[in-house]
């Protein structure tokens, strides 16, 4: 990279970015000195167990939209159009049925971490299998979304790169550690509005340099940016409606339905109602931040496409492509690049601390409590404290793995979210939802899921399959002298390459299908080993772990059918409705909770979850 080409910052844009970092520290501080002063796992892991709704929602986005979206969006929009933008059509069910199975079950039974789910309704061996498949996920995805930021920054700009990998790992360590996730939370709300201050700044001022809204459509639509409804059901093209809308939602279900961090989010919540309205409120941010994203790679588009830039953009990557353009979009507007880089860095940290701060609940919880039942609050929290600390480390080790990926950063991280989270789901849905299935079954389920799915992964990294080239990055129009464009070299547009046949195309499957494709391998394989070493039956099952899906989806028929149809009876109708819990305080796992009076239920599935709860607490404390 030529020196001459690299944009540099003003005074201005430097102090934009220490300003943000030290108001993040701040709010760590704040958090760590005021309140409880985070001295109980209670308060440092579960913030009291008492937050609104607003801070939970914004903290739910910020969690899983970090830099790789805030790059990698825009440079999939260059590059490929805009059938990306599909992916919000799977924000829909992606985000009612966590609010309607997933909270519901999760949080009546008062869990501090999701994985405890695995133990009562299985075993304590699938519980850790869950926990460290967890923790394999988080940790190589904070290695991408620190080293991303950092690496773009420093192609372009010359930014140190270790300095801000370190940087970045230290600042966050530092008001995760203090402050806990009361901390986080709090430090996301302010980090999400950076980001999307950040990025609508680039929009408005690119739509303005690229001659206003019409303009930037026409040459949009004109380099054929703008993809229609792809209907095409071909498993292995890329992107279509059915790999974004119908793929995305197993995706969706995978981070927002049972991830430690967003499942923990939900538990911090001051009610259960809190937390659905807290997983409702992010439909419409969410939207926002995916728009944003692909209207910032239209604007990349109208800018730069007529203009060849091999010359400057030659061994760019497309990501760090994204950075050139904003910075030089920028150029001139001395404070913008400091707030896209302060933007950048916002979604980077938002991210890594929800990681951070879940990685040592989950560690807490999962591996370490269990063994050491009586050890002090106090210990347990500087454990605690250590241990996101630890994770620290870790993710700086990661973040060095990282540039061994591929191109597309955003890619590589949805690509794991399927492989990895998509186990994951499909053995939470074993459990949810399948009363037969048993704890072997989990196990050998999740086995073979995540063997399959590494098997499809690598494979398909292996046997880069050469598919359809990308539109060439000058957008295969060419600017004409009269200022009229053409499509470049047509002969290219419609050529049809081979079709992959046998494991070709196995291993060409869209990495958008993953998540579906290993949730269904494991809750099929586990039902079937489930069924071979003998079925659970209904009285085995821990009450409060079973969703009622049959008697949901029969909804419409009368009970006394339902009753005859629904193989599973809830346990909650054997409690007589007048045995009523004595409100009591109970001691699980460390934490001490009030156990409320189960109020008047609004319909039975309600009085079942609810008494199958009291019941289950009685069971982990006999245990
Ligand atoms: O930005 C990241 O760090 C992860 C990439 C996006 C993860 C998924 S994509 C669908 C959903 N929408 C988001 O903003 N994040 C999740
Ligand atoms: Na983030």
């Amino acid at each position: 990279m030529d020196p001459s080409n690299q944009k540099h910052f003003t005074v201005l844009d430097y102090v934009v970015f220490a300003f943000l970092l030290a108001v993040s520290i701040g709010i760590g501080l704040y958090n760590a000195l005021s309140g409880g002063r985070q001295r109980t796992t209670q308060e440092f892991l579960m913030a009291d167990r008492r937050m609104h709704c607003v801070p939970v929602s914004l903290s739910l986005i910020a969690s899983f939209q970090s830099a790789v979206a805030i790059i990698g969006v825009p440079a999939e929009i260059y590059t490929h159009g805009t059938q990306y933008w599909f992916i919000g059509c799977a924000y829909i069910l992606g985000l009612l049925i966590p609010a309607h199975v997933f909270i519901p079950v999760f949080y009546r039974m008062r869990l501090s971490s999701a994985y405890q789910y695995l133990e009562l309704r299985f075993s304590k061996t699938v519980r850790i299998c869950g926990t460290l498949t967890f923790i394999f996920q988080m940790v190589i995805y904070m290695g991408v979304c620190v080293y991303t930021p950092a690496f773009a920054l420093n192609t372009v700009t010359g930014f140190e790169l270790w300095g801000t990998v370190l940087a970045t790992g230290l600042v966050c360590t530092l008001y995760t550690t203090l402050g806990g996730l009361k901390a986080v939370i709090w430090t996301d709300v302010f980090q999400t509005v950076v980001m999307f201050a950040g990025q609508l700044a680039v929009i408005v001022v690119g739509v303005q340099q690229a001659g206003g809204v019409s303009e930037v459509w026409r040459k949009a639509w004109e380099g054929n940016r703008i993809s229609g409804l792809d209907l095409n059901p071909d498993p292995t093209v890329r992107h279509t409606f059915w790999t974004l809308g119908v793929g995305g939602v197993f995706l969706m279900l995978s981070l927002y339905g049972v991830n430690q961090a967003q499942v923990q989010r939900y538990l911090s919540s001051r009610t259960e109602k809190e937390a659905v309205r807290s997983c409702y409120m992010v439909f419409p941010s969410l939207q926002l931040a995916l728009a944003l994203s692909c209207v910032m790679g239209l604007v990349m588009f109208a800018r730069y496409c007529g203009e060849d830039h091999s010359d400057k953009l030659g061994t760019y990557t497309r990501d760090a492509m994204v950075i050139y353009f904003v910075m030089d979009m920028l150029q001139g507007l001395p404070g913008l690049p400091g707030l896209f880089v302060a933007c950048l860095f916002s979604a980077a940290l938002s991210t890594i601390s929800s990681a951070f701060n879940s990685l040592a609940t989950v560690t807490m919880e999962d591996l370490i409590k269990p063994h050491f039942p009586l050890m002090s609050e106090a210990r347990a929290t500087l454990l605690s404290k250590a241990l996101a600390a630890s994770y620290g480390l870790v993710c700086l080790a990661m973040a060095f793995f990282t540039h061994l990926m591929g191109d597309s950063v955003l890619q590589v991280v949805l690509a794991i979210f399927g492989m990895v989270g998509g186990p994951v789901l499909g053995l939470f849905c074993l459990g949810m939802f399948f009363p037969w299935a048993n704890s072997t079954g989990a196990v050998g389920g999740l086995v073979v899921g995540l063997s399959v799915s590494f098997w499809v992964g690598i494979g398909s990294i292996v046997t880069r399959w050469p598919g359809p080239r990308p539109h060439l990055p000058n957008c295969g129009v060419i600017l004409l002298p009269d200022n009229t464009t053409t499509a470049a070299n047509p002969a290219l547009s419609n050529v049809t390459l081979s079709q992959p046949t046998g494991l070709q195309r196995f291993y060409s499957l869209s990495y958008m299908w993953y998540s579906a494709f290993n949730c269904f391998t494991v809750i099929l394989i586990g039902l079937i080993i489930s069924f071979l070493t003998g079925p659970m039956k209904e009285e085995d099952v821990t009450p409060g772990t079973i969703y009622p899906l049959l008697r949901k989806l029969l909804f419409f028929l009368p009970d006394h059918l339902k009753k005859k149809l629904c193989c599973v009876t809830p346990l909650g109708q054997t409690h007589s409705s007048e045995q009523r819990q004595p409100p009591q305080h109970k001691e699980m796992n460390g934490l001490a909770f009030q156990q409320e009076e189960p109020g008047p239920a609004q319909d039975e599935t309600e009085s079942f979850l609810l008494h199958a709860s009291a019941a289950f607490v009685e069971h982990e404390t006999a245990v």
